[in-house]
């Protein structure tokens, strides 16, 4: 696959981005003036605290949470102007999910865990060929309670990629795992990103993450900044 230095264009654009959470008397400002852009194929960190925004970040990002104020755009599309409908289909084929704690089915084996993805979109790639690429050819009929913790990660990689979708989202993709298996998920995250070339969002409070990015977002009590990596 080529992997030329090529001119890429912006795949999201993020201007004046605010984010409160009012709760009776109480106003969280969890994002207070977030801007970005991040272009397409890039492998992004956004690192932060507890409480700094990532989630909340990453939430607006797929469609999951509304905006405040401020604009956020996929490509020329504004996120925040989608109805109910064009929302869906932003989160069933633009974006891919991987969790901290996996949210595999416990009752579907792997390959079923992955169909079940597939399903959703109109041009899904061959689950048996996806569940190759993630190391697990030989596991297709093992339940998630049969697999460890980081096999059950590369099931929920797998997952999202079967879609094909334009922006992997990845929360604390390695929360949970120790930390050789941490560094394996991130590799196969970073090898998805060159051979698919698909932009990969990670959010993480740990630096040893930056490795892996081609450039690194610090948020901290709601505020974005930018930071050069390697
Ligand atoms: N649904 C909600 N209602 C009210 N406040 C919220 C809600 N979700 C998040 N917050 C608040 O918004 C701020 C940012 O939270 P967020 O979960 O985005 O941070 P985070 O960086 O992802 O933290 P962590 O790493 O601990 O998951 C926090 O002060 C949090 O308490």
């Amino acid at each position: 696959m080529d992997s030329g230095q090529t001119k890429r264009d912006p795949v999201l654009v993020a201007r004046n981005l605010k984010k409160t959470y009012v709760s009776g008397e109480v106003r969280t400002r969890a994002l207070r003036d977030v801007n970005f852009t991040i272009y397409e194929g890039e492998f992004v960190v956004i690192l932060g605290p507890s409480g700094s925004g990532k989630s909340t970040l990453m939430n607006l990002i797929g469609g999951m949470d509304s905006i405040t104020e401020g604009e956020l755009f996929y490509k020329d599309q504004d996120i925040h102007k989608f109805n109910r409908r064009e929302l869906t289909r932003y989160r069933r084929n633009v974006v891919g999910f991987v969790f901290q704690f996996y949210n595999l089915l416990p009752s579907l084996n792997c390959y079923e865990n992955v169909k079940l993805s597939a399903e959703l979109v109109r041009k899904p790639l061959p689950v048996e060929e996806v569940l190759e690429k993630v190391g697990l050819g030989e596991r297709h009929r093992h339940f998630p309670s049969q697999l460890s913790g980081g096999e059950q990660q590369r099931v929920a990689v797998a997952r999202a990629i079967v879609k094909v979708p334009e922006l992997l989202l990845c929360d604390e993709p390695t929360g949970a795992l120790d930390t050789d298996t941490s560094q394996q998920i991130l590799e196969l995250l970073q090898r998805i990103n060159k051979e698919y070339r698909k932009t990969v969002i990670v959010i993480s409070h740990d630096d040893t993450i930056l490795q892996y990015a081609d450039r690194c977002l610090t948020i901290r009590d709601g505020v974005l900044s930018e930071e050069g990596v390697g």
